[in-house]
């Protein structure tokens, strides 16, 4: 039997459940996701830094652990709330129960708590800092330091040291993937059209990017406040004077944005699932996207050359940017999936033919 551990939120309110995972007391920014699989994907994502995951799905684990459906080979977030966990894995390709996974990995959680009561809370007040315990007590002290919590340092603390090779056969296009805490599976979605990739750290000068001779320059997803990165903006608006095709994912996609002078604003409790409708405003035409962002780009400072290119559909907040005074776009979506559908990963062929057109 595993003991008692309470979740304490920054408002006071304190949640009784049971540990699971590793046992250490963590503290964090609470979000919630609504996806219903993709569990895997989830805690291996290093958007997540910084951040206790709270699944809205009631049962979790039931296809076990499977490595080769990581996004990274270590989790980055700090902490994980289910409402029951699958002690008995069902899958010919499991490797394991979820239990022993966070264990081995580091990862505190907590279950049997009432995660809908819990996510009301999030969503009606908002995303807050949280913490998990072993003891019900709450000092001032502890709310106290609740409340001082914040993700500082995200980028740096998830990016790559050094620069990775991925190259594949017959190669027709070099895409330099900027790595800001980047999900593999967008390599891997490159890597899958002929594209030979130089993953390089996100603190890499625009003149070394370039140095790379890239036919584009892939702006990855990653964690923690987009306007925190002020040097890597700064390289940025560089690149975009390259006139170097660029497409960036959900963190790129915000950092872009802030290169060329629009800002960025945190949402109430953020977008975080399997089936976030988004909206393309060329055509009408809504697609079911996966997402996992706590901001998003201000739609009214993008400047003059730049255009919204989708809207979420629940909220309308921006979800895309095309950019006419040089060849970029990006998306807040991820069209690389992992977990969720596949509906927009027509926005790879984009960028391939973005990366032709530019040749010619
Ligand atoms: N998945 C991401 O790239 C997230 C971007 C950013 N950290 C946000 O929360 O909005």
């Amino acid at each position: 039997m595993s003991r008692a551990a309470y979740l304490v939120l920054e408002n006071g309110t304190v949640f009784e459940g049971k540990a699971f995972g590793a046992e250490k007391e963590t503290m964090g920014e609470l979000v919630f996701t609504t996806a219903m699989t993709g569990y895997l994907e989830t805690l291996t994502d290093p958007s997540y830094f910084g951040q206790v995951v709270l699944h809205t799905f009631p049962l979790i684990g039931n296809y076990g652990v499977i490595r080769s459906d990581f996004e990274t080979p270590t989790p980055a977030l700090n902490g994980y709330i289910v409402r029951e966990w699958c002690q008995a894995p069902s899958n010919f390709r499991s490797e394991g129960d979820l239990d022993t996974f966070l264990k081995e990995k580091g990862v505190t959680g907590i279950c049997g708590l009432d995660t809908r009561a819990l996510t009301r809370i999030v969503r009606e007040y908002g995303v807050m800092n949280c913490r998990i315990q072993y003891t019900p007590e709450v000092t001032d002290e502890i709310l106290n330091e609740l409340k001082g919590f914040v993700i500082t340092e995200a980028v740096e603390k998830t990016t790559i040291s050094e620069i990775e090779n991925f190259p594949v056969e017959n190669a027709k296009y070099h895409v330099v993937l900027m790595d800001f805490g980047a999900k593999h599976n967008i390599g891997r979605e490159l890597n899958k059209r002929g594209c030979n990739l130089t993953v390089v750290p996100a603190h890499t000068k625009a003149e070394e990017v370039l140095a790379l001779n890239p036919d584009g320059i892939m702006l990855s997803n990653g964690p923690g406040d987009p306007a925190k990165n002020t040097a890597v903006i700064e390289e940025l608006r560089k690149l975009t004077e390259s006139k170097v095709p660029m497409f960036g994912i959900c963190l790129g996609h915000q950092l872009l944005a802030l290169a060329h002078g629009a800002k960025t604003e945190k949402l109430k409790y953020g977008h975080r699932g399997a089936n976030q409708p988004v909206k393309e405003l060329e055509t009408g035409k809504v697609y079911i996207t996966s997402q996992n962002h706590g901001y998003a780009v201000v739609s009214d400072s993008l400047p003059e050359d730049s255009e919204v290119s989708y809207v979420n559909g629940n909220d309308n907040t921006c979800e895309g940017v095309t950019y006419t005074s040089f060849p970029a776009f990006s998306v807040q979506f991820h069209p690389e999936a992992h977990g969720g559908p596949l509906d927009t990963s027509f926005l790879f062929d984009r960028f391939l033919k973005m990366m032709d057109d530019n040749k010619q």
